[in-house]
This record gives structure tokens, sequence and C-alpha cells, in this order.
């Protein structure tokens, strides 16, 4: 029997990647004339893509609302976050455990809200890029997570069946829900409210837990659930 497709989100997922966005944004903020925001803020902003990120930066700058110079700004940080990747890792244990997954057969894709060229450009640089069947940026479908669309299109690359969705947040959480597909929570992430209000099937701390965690995932009592 196929082995169960696993779908990652990347931002708070498989990588800590806030420091590079954070770098970006006051640097383009700073060119702006605006203030620096502190990381935990930049942090909170990540997960809805880059023009929620923008909208958040200016809102915080106390510039909201100027659709101009959202477009601006927009296209600024996207210059120049793209291919920003000094200052993010991956977490503990991810390529571990996506190199594992991959060597015993289970299909692996991506469905992130980070546009695809800054999502292409860091998983080369971690050289992980060749392990993902498929990749579902921000910018690929009309629509982004929490809608369903682009993870229902990333199953559907992997080919349907059995999956799991991997994500950190929120948005996340309700995009698993509104797919249908069981959503296993990385707690570890960049997530804002407590792990009790996110709907999840599982919560884990460690990539070094995933492995076992997926490997005796209860497909039967998925199936019976409501
Ligand atoms: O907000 C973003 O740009 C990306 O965030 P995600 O990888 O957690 O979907
Ligand atoms: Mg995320």
């Amino acid at each position: 029997m196929t082995l169960p497709a696993l779908i990652f989100d990347l931002d708070g997922t498989l990588i800590d990647s806030v420091p590079d966005i954070h770098a970006a944004s006051n640097e383009v903020l700073a060119e702006n004339g605006f203030a620096p925001l502190t990381l935990m803020q930049v942090r909170g902003f990540i997960g809805r893509g880059v023009p929620h990120l923008v909208h958040c930066l200016l809102e915080a700058s106390g510039a909201g609302g100027d659709e101009v110079l959202q477009a601006r700004i927009t296209a600024e940080f996207s210059a120049r976050y793209e291919g920003a990747v000094g200052l993010t890792a991956l977490f503990p244990g991810v390529r571990e455990a996506l190199t594992a997954f991959r060597a015993a057969g289970h299909p692996l894709a991506i469905c992130t809200n980070k546009p695809l060229a800054p999502t292409s450009a860091v998983l080369r640089h971690f050289e992980i890029e060749p392990l993902f069947a498929t990749i579902i940026g921000g910018d690929s479908l009309p629509a982004r997570k929490p809608d369903p669309a682009p993870l229902l299109k990333a199953h559907q690359m992997l080919g349907g069946g059995r999956a799991l969705y991997v994500g950190d947040s929120e948005v996340d959480a309700e995009t698993a829900q509104r797919a249908g597909l069981p959503f296993l929570l990385f707690t570890e992430g960049y997530r804002k409210a407590p792990v009790s209000a996110l709907p999840h099937a599982i919560a884990f701390s460690d990539f070094a837990m995933l492995p076992g965690i997926v490997a005796h995932w209860p497909w039967q009592a998925d199936l019976a659930s409501p």
C-alpha cells in the first residue's frame, strides 16, 4: 500500500525565517522613513503571505490604509527578501526527518503562503528542494491559506489518498480543517494562540518525534471521526 503523503507548511514549521524577514522588513521601513519594529512584532505578522505582512508593517508604523504605499513596500520587500537566507535556519531534526520520509517512499509536498521565488531560494540554500514532489506557494493560486484550495491542490498533485498536513499556525489548522486533512501542529513555530485553541490531531515539539507519529498514525480512527 502507498505510504501516506506528507504536506508541510514552511515558515515556522520547517524553517525559522523570522530573523531574515525581520531584517528585510526593517530595511524597507527605514528606507521609507519609518522606525524599526521588534522581532516579536514581525513574527506575529507571518503566516498569511506577503501582502498581509506588509499591511501589518504599515499599520504598526502608523501608515495603514495607504494603498500606493502598500504596493510600493510590497514590491520593495519582495525584492529585498528574495534570496535573503543568511539568518534563516532549519528547525532541529527537520533535515533528518524529511530525508528519512523520502527514503522510505512518502510523497512529500510544501504548501506555504510564502511566494514561490523565496520559497525555492531557501529550499535550494538548504539543499532540500529535490525532496519535494510538489511546492505550492502563496502566489501559485488565486487563493492563499486559510482557503483550502492550495492544500487541496498539493494533495491532488501528490495523487490524493491518505495524507497529513504539518504546520505551525492558526492559519494552517484552519486550512487543514477546511481541506479535510488531519493536522499535525508543530508547537515551536509562530502560533499566537495556545495549542489548545487550534484544532489539531496531534501536537509535537521536535521533528525527531515525527517519523514515529506518522508510522503509528491511526487511520481507521480518522475515517470513523465525524
Ligand atoms: O506568511 C508567509 O509568507 C508564509 O508563511 P507560511 O510558510 O507559514 O505559510
Ligand atoms: Mg507557518
